[in-house]
């Protein structure tokens, strides 16, 4: 069983992944099956997700098929538990029963189980946010899967974007392909915003004029309560809500290399569901978007704030962060085209799948 042959994809990760290399420690016969399975879950801040990856290994110098992938997800996300570890430990048990039906019961015990965590569990003390993960990780030694050291950790966010560009590259074919032409890939989370505004808000009292005068509203996060309101008696609207956003956007944007040479863009997660809030695309078939029709629809709504403030308060805000992300973080034109899909292929766009090959090509194959 020797090593395999190692395509590097361009990004300084090594993709290929044999067989063998998902079999910690168990031989097999020569003639065994060459499907085998990996479970990632996703600990976002708004909800947990479990990703059941069941792959055909034909030929072993090539990467892997995916054959398919079963997911499910639920809310709230594990920090709002952060009083109540336990309760984490329960959503993790849930959900691997998911687990236990996608996965053949022969191939419980080799197929490897992870979770990684992202902004909700960051931006928690991290006393609690180890309380969380130690619950998840007796969940996962309870189960019959495989636990492999470091199993249960925060991701960050650097880690984030690459897998995510895996993910969506593997599912589009370019890493199997002779060229070297990639697309690029967008994700946003749920927390992004609080965690690139909280830090700014020693006094916990956040006020905004994305938000309209009227709104006033408690949001809770880690034990602390911030105060989120409009601002009485100042101005509103799209011009000075743009301006409160860059000066955001301009403080925390590293553009991704990657982005500089693709011109062709998969944009998830938030950017998807806010374009769906906002009506720019159908929740279920997606659609292609470009920028100025996220500008436009920001445009509309934060001058109209009465008439979103009871049904979609936050809508001003979200589109106009997403806007100047675009614009001013990745520097992108009015014209550039996003294709915003949840899945491809029947797959989630998500960094799971990417997360997965990490911790295949990490196990030593000899
Ligand atoms: N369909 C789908 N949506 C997702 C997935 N991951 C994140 N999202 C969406 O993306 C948004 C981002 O949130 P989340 O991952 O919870 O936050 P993060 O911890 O900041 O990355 C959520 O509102 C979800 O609707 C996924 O795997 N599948
Ligand atoms: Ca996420």
């Amino acid at each position: 069983m020797g090593s395999l042959d190692r395509e590097n994809v361009g990004i300084g990760l090594d993709l290929s992944v044999g067989v063998e290399g998902v079999l910690p420690s168990l031989a097999r016969p020569a003639n065994a099956s060459r499907i085998f399975h990996g479970i990632v879950f996703d600990a976002g801040s708004t909800g947990t997700r479990i990703h059941v990856y069941t792959f055909i290994q034909k030929d072993p110098a090539e990467l892997p098929l995916l054959e398919k992938e079963t997911f499910q997800s639920v809310k709230p996300g594990l920090s709002a538990y952060a009083d109540t570890p336990e309760t984490a430990g329960e959503t993790v048990r849930q959900l691997l029963r998911v687990a236990k039906k996608a996965v053949p019961h022969v191939e419980w015990e080799r197929t490897p189980v992870v979770l990684r965590a992202t902004a909700g569990l960051r931006l928690l003390p991290p006393k609690k946010a180890q309380a969380l993960l130690d619950e998840v990780e007796v969940a996962f030694e309870e189960s019959p899967f495989f636990v492999p050291d470091n199993s249960v950790h925060i991701m960050n966010g650097t880690d984030e974007g690459i897998l995510a560009w895996v993910t969506v590259n593997f599912l589009t074919g370019q890493l199997q392909a002779k060229t070297k032409k990639t697309v690029g890939t967008l994700d946003l989370g749920g927390a992004s915003t609080q965690i690139t505004f909280l830090p700014k808000f020693k006094r916990k009292v956040f006020e905004s004029s994305c938000l309209s005068r009227k709104f006033r509203e408690d949001w809770s996060f880690g034990g602390l309560t911030y105060k989120i309101s409009g601002i009485p008696d100042g101005s509103t609207g799209f011009t000075e809500c743009y301006k409160e956003m860059l000066k955001v956007v301009k403080g925390v944007i590293h553009q991704p290399p990657e982005l500089q040479d693709s011109n062709t863009f998969y944009a998830f997660s938030y950017y998807f569901d806010i374009a769906v809030e906002a009506g720019l695309i159908d929740e279920r078939r997606g659609g292609m978007v470009k920028v100025q029709d996220y500008s436009i629809r920001a445009k509309e709504v934060c001058n109209k704030l009465s008439m979103y403030l009871a049904t979609k308060p936050f809508l001003c805000m979200d589109i106009t962060y997403i806007t100047c992300l675009l614009k001013d973080g990745f520097g992108f034109k009015d014209e550039t085209i996003l294709k915003l899909t949840q899945k491809v292929n029947n797959v989630e766009t998500s960094w799971a799948l990417g997360a997965i090959f990490d911790y295949f090509q990490n196990i030593k194959i000899h």
